[in-house]
């Protein structure tokens, strides 16, 4: 796949309005990174919308009578509220590229990410995607009353590799872990960083064609930090692209050739790390 005319390649995570999947319209000319590397990754005027069942608001709290009205309200039907995280994001990562994601607290990174993981259907536009994309999150399930062993094991097989690859990698993923004798025991015993390093260690044994990680690199230790930046700087040149959330800029900084900022579900600046995080930083 020589361009992005070839569409027919890219997988596409359920988009909703066919007048919008047009992803050779979302190249930006501008982006430093769009005309070098195969493209992995579209996201095509992305729009994200949460459907909660919302409970009253302050107003209608405190008394009898609103208390009835609410009764009586929910025997009809049952109230509820959108929020609308992701708001017409554009952009194309490619073959090499590893992109930081930042922005405050409610901005929309994690929904972004899980979109483009397919796990989040689009409201409206679409995502596209070259390769499986892996979606590596300090929460990303593994089973807590197996042991370490276990984990490994069932975490290889279900990124797809062979029982002779998973032979092959075992004691690398333990190594990196750095889990140690833990690796016997259940995952429910430990610490918050080290599941979280036991997960990246397994994710990252094997070459993704789209990584995207959730702030899993907050919760190792210095020298763990250092080890899975080495890592994703290894993954990038392996020919995958990799999404990182972190809210620890540095990371960012040291890991990324690109930074989308996002700000209230909208893209507010992306391309070189510096300058994005420079403006971020001053904002
Ligand atoms: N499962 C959900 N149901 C409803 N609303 C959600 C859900 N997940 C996130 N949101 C809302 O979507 C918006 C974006 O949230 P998101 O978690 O993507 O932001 P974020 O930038 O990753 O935040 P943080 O930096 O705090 O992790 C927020 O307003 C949040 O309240």
């Amino acid at each position: 796949m020589a361009e992005l005319t070839k569409e027919q390649e890219l997988s596409q995570v359920a988009p909703q309005d066919p007048k919008t999947q047009t992803p050779s319209e979302t190249r930006d000319p501008e982006s430093p990174d769009s005309t070098t590397g195969t493209p992995t990754v579209i996201v095509d005027d992305l729009h994200i919308v949460y459907k909660v069942y919302g409970s009253a608001g302050d107003a209608e709290k405190g008394n009898a009578a609103n208390a009835l009205m609410r009764l009586l309200r929910r025997q009809g039907r049952p109230q509820m509220k959108e929020v609308h995280a992701v708001k017409g994001v554009s952009f194309v990562a490619h073959h090499g590229d590893a992109i930081g994601i930042i922005g405050r607290n409610g901005s929309g990174k994690s929904t972004l990410l899980r979109a483009i993981a397919g796990l989040l259907p689009p409201h409206k536009g679409a995502v596209y995607t070259n390769g499986q994309p892996s979606l590596l999150g300090v929460n990303a399930a593994l089973m807590k009353e197996l042991t370490g062993e276990r984990n490994i094991i069932l975490g290889c097989y279900a990124m797809g590799m062979t029982p002779a690859e998973v032979r092959e990698k075992y004691d690398e993923i333990v190594d990196f872990s750095g889990i140690g004798e833990f690796v016997q025991f259940p995952m429910s015993t430990y610490s918050s960083g080290m599941g979280a390093r036991l997960r990246f260690a397994i994710s990252s044994a094997k070459t993704h064609d789209v990584l995207l990680i959730d702030e899993a690199l907050a919760t190792g230790d210095r020298e763990f930090k250092r080890k899975s930046q080495d890592r994703i700087k290894q993954m990038r040149q392996s020919a995958g692209t990799v999404f990182l959330v972190a809210h620890n800029l540095d990371v960012i900084e040291e890991t990324c050739n690109r930074v989308i900022w996002l700000h209230k579900g909208k893209i507010r600046m992306q391309g070189d790390p510096q300058e994005v995080l420079e403006a971020y930083n001053k904002a």
